[in-house]
C-alpha cells in the first residue's frame, strides 16, 4: 500500500483494509501524532507525577486555579445533537462483525460502539471495528455465521437505529501497526481518524454525526487535548467546527474533582458526561493504593453504586452536567441474561434496581451490555421521562458534594474474604486469556467481564497483598498464598475446559500478565500495556 511521507503500516494488510487505510486517514494520523503526541506524552507523565505525590501522604481536591470556571454560571456546553437528545438506553459492546448488527438491531437509543474496554486492540479489531460500522452506513452490513445464521439490519432508515457514538482508546495506550516518522501514535488517536474519515461525512449526511465516547482521562487538561484533537481534524476535514460530539466518561478519581472543568474545555463538542463505575473502582484503588487502610475496599461484589462514597461521585455528576445543560449518563450493570431461571430472575431484578435508581437521581439515561436488557432500562427510565426526552431540567441543586465525600473510601461496608480473592484470580486470568485471543468482553459467572472490571480484580490483589491485609479468618495474604490460590484456579479452569481447549489457549500468557500486575512490587499502570506487548 502506499502510504503518506514519514507514516509506515507494519500490521498485514486483509482484503478491504486500504478502505479504512486510506491516505487521508493516514495523513490525519500523522497530522494528529506530530501535532499532539508530545502532548499525549507530557501529560501521561503528569499522570505518574500525580500519583508519586498520593503516594507520599498527598490528596485530591477541586482545583484552586480554575475556580473562577466552576464559578461562573454563564456558560453552558453545546445544545444535544441530532440523535443524542434522548439517551434513555445505551447498548455497549464490540464491533465485530455480528455483534454490530446485534446492536444496531437491539432497539436501543444509542450504541457505543467499543474500541476500548470491551475490544482487544488486536490489529484486526482495529481495522475491521470501522470497516464494520462504515458498511453499516452503506446498507453493505450483513453476516453468515459458521452455523449458517445470517444476519443483517432490520432497516436502513436511521431513525429506526442507534445513535453510534464510538469509543477510541485511553490515551495510555499506543498502536503498534502504524508508524509515525518512526514512532507508535497513541491509539486512541487512530481509533478516532479511522472512524471519522471513513464515516464522519456519512454520517453527517444521514442527519447525524462523528460523536465519540472519550475514556480513562484524568485530567481537563487531557480533555483539551482531544479538543484540540477534534479541531485540527475538523479543519483538515473540512467539518465546521462543534459538528463532532464527545461524552467524557467520568471513571479515574481524578476526573471527579474536574467534571466542570472537562466539560468547559470540551463545552463546543460536549454531549455530556457518562459515570463509568468500573473504571472508576479501578482508579480510587489504583489512586491510593499503597496507603493502607483508608482505601481499602472490601470484595469487588460488596462496593456497590448506594455505598456513600460511589454514590458521592454519581449525585456530583448529574448535579455537574445538569447546571451546564449537558446530559448525565449511568453506568453499566454487569449483569446479563442467564439460561438459569433463578439467576435471570435475580439478574433483571438488580438491573433494574440499578437503573431504577439512576433515573430518579437524575440521569438522563443509561447503559446496558446485552440487548437482552434494552427494553428494561427503557422501562425504568420512562417510568421517570414519560414522553420528555431527558430530564435536562432536574437540576439537583440540593446536592453538596464535598471532596471529603468523594474520599470517603473508609466507610464502604463488606469483608476481605479467600472467596473474594479466589474469584479474583480466576476471573482476571479468564479474562486476560479471552483478551489475548481478540475478545474484549466475556461472560464469566454470569457477569460480564472487560478490561476495566479486570483491571478492579487484579488491582485488588495487589493492593491486598501490599498492604498486609488479613482475610475475614485472619488469614494473611501473603505472596506464597495468592500463588498457591493462582495455582489452584489454574487447576480447576484446566479441568473446567478440558486438556484441548486449555492446550490451544493462551493460559501460559494470561497467567503470566496477570501474575505480572498483581503480584509484582511495581505496579503496573494498565495490564492491557504489558497484554499488548504479548500480541502479534
Ligand atoms: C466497564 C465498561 O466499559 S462496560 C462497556 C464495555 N463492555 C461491554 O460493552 C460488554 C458488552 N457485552 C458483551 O460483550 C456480551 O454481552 C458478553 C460478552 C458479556 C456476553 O455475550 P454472549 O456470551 O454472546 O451472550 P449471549 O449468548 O447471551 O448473547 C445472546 C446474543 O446476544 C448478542 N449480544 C450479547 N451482547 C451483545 C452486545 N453487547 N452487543 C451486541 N450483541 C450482543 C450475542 O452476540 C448473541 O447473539 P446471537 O444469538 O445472534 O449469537
Ligand atoms: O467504561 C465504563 C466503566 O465502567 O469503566
Ligand atoms: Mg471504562
Amino acid at each position: 500500500m502506499d502510504t503518506p511521507e514519514g507514516i509506515e503500516i507494519t500490521g498485514p494488510i486483509h482484503d478491504r483494509y486500504e478502505e479504512i487505510l486510506s491516505p487521508r486517514a493516514l495523513e490525519l494520523i500523522g497530522l494528529l501524532h506530530r501535532e499532539l503526541g508530545p502532548r499525549r506524552a507530557e501529560l501521561l507523565a503528569r499522570r505518574g507525577e500525580r500519583f508519586r505525590v498520593l503516594a507520599e501522604g498527598g490528596t485530591l481536591d477541586f482545583l484552586e486555579e480554575t475556580r473562577a470556571i466552576r464559578e461562573d454560571d454563564s456558560w453552558r456546553v453545546a445544545e444535544p445533537a441530532p440523535g443524542l437528545v434522548d439517551r434513555r438506553v445505551e447498548m455497549t459492546g464490540p464491533t465485530d462483525r455480528k455483534m454490530t448488527i446485534n446492536a444496531l438491531n437491539s432497539g436501543a437509543k444509542v450504541w457505543l460502539a467499543d474500541q476500548e474496554d470491551a475490544n482487544t486492540p488486536l490489529w484486526e479489531n482495529v481495522v475491521n471495528g470501522p470497516l464494520n460500522l462504515l458498511d453499516s452506513l452503506t446498507g453493505n452490513l450483513d453476516f453468515t455465521s459458521p452455523e449458517g445464521k445470517e444476519y443483517r439490519l432490520k432497516s436502513n432508515d436511521v431513525d429506526d437505529l442507534p445513535a453510534i457514538v464510538v469509543r477510541p482508546r485511553g490515551w495510555h495506550l499506543p498502536e503498534k501497526h502504524i508508524l509515525v516518522d518512526g514512532e507508535q501514535p497513541g491509539g486512541g488517536l487512530v481509533d478516532f481518524a479511522l472512524y471519522l474519515t471513513a464515516c464522519g461525512q456519512k454520517q453527517i449526511d444521514r442527519g447525524r454525526g462523528p460523536y465519540f465516547y472519550l475514556a480513562k482521562m484524568e485530567s481537563h487538561l487531557e480533555a483539551r487535548l482531544w479538543n484540540d484533537a477534534f479541531n485540527l481534524a475538523q479543519d483538515f476535514l473540512g467539518i465546521p467546527r462543534g459538528t463532532i460530539r464527545a461524552t467524557v466518561l467520568i471513571e479515574t478519581y481524578p476526573a471527579a474533582f474536574e467534571m466542570e472543568e472537562i466539560l468547559y474545555e470540551l463545552r463546543d463538542h460536549s454531549a455530556g458526561l457518562n459515570a463509568g463505575r468500573w473504571d472508576y473502582m479501578f482508579s480510587v484503588i489504583k489512586s491510593f493504593r499503597s496507603r493502607g487502610r483508608d482505601f481499602l475496599l472490601p470484595d469487588r461484589n460488596s462496593v456497590t453504586m448506594t455505598v456513600p462514597f460511589m454514590r458521592a461521585y454519581t449525585e456530583l455528576l448529574v448535579r455537574t452536567c445538569h447546571k451546564r445543560g449537558a446530559h448525565a449518563i449511568g453506568g453499566m450493570a454487569a449483569f446479563i441474561p442467564s439460561k438459569d431461571p433463578e439467576v435471570n430472575d435475580n439478574a433483571f431484578k438488580k438491573l433494574a434496581d440499578d437503573k431504577s435508581r439512576e433515573a430518579g437521581d437524575g440521569f438522563d439515561g443509561s447503559w446496558v451490555a446485552h440487548p437482552g436488557m434494552v427494553e428494561a432500562c427503557r422501562e425504568e427510565f420512562t417510568k421517570v421521562l414519560g414522553d420528555r426526552p431527558n430530564q435536562l431540567d432536574k437540576l439537583r441543586e440540593d446536592v453538596h458534594v464535598t471532596a471529603a465525600d468523594l474520599l470517603d473510601v473508609r466507610s464502604t461496608p463488606g469483608e476481605i474474604t479467600e472467596a473474594g480473592l479466589r474469584s479474583n484470580i480466576s476471573v482476571g486470568i479468564q479474562y486476560l486469556e479471552s483478551w489475548l485471543r481478540g475478545s474484549g468482553a466475556v461472560g464469566i459467572n454470569n457477569l460480564m467481564e472487560d478490561a476495566a472490571t479486570a483491571e478492579i480484580s487484579r488491582s485488588q490483589v495487589w493492593q491486598w497483598l501490599h498492604n498486609d491485609v488479613e482475610l475475614a479468618g485472619g488469614q494473611l495474604v501473603t505472596r506464597e498464598l495468592v500463588e498457591q490460590m493462582v495455582e489452584e484456579e489454574m487447576a480447576k479452569i484446566r479441568e473446567r475446559v478440558g486438556e484441548d481447549a486449555f492446550a490451544s489457549g493462551r493460559w501460559g500468557d494470561a497467567r503470566a500478565t496477570f501474575t505480572q500486575t498483581a503480584l509484582a512490587d511495581d505496579y503496573v499502570d494498565f495490564l492491557t500495556l504489558p497484554a499488548y506487548e504479548r500480541m502479534p
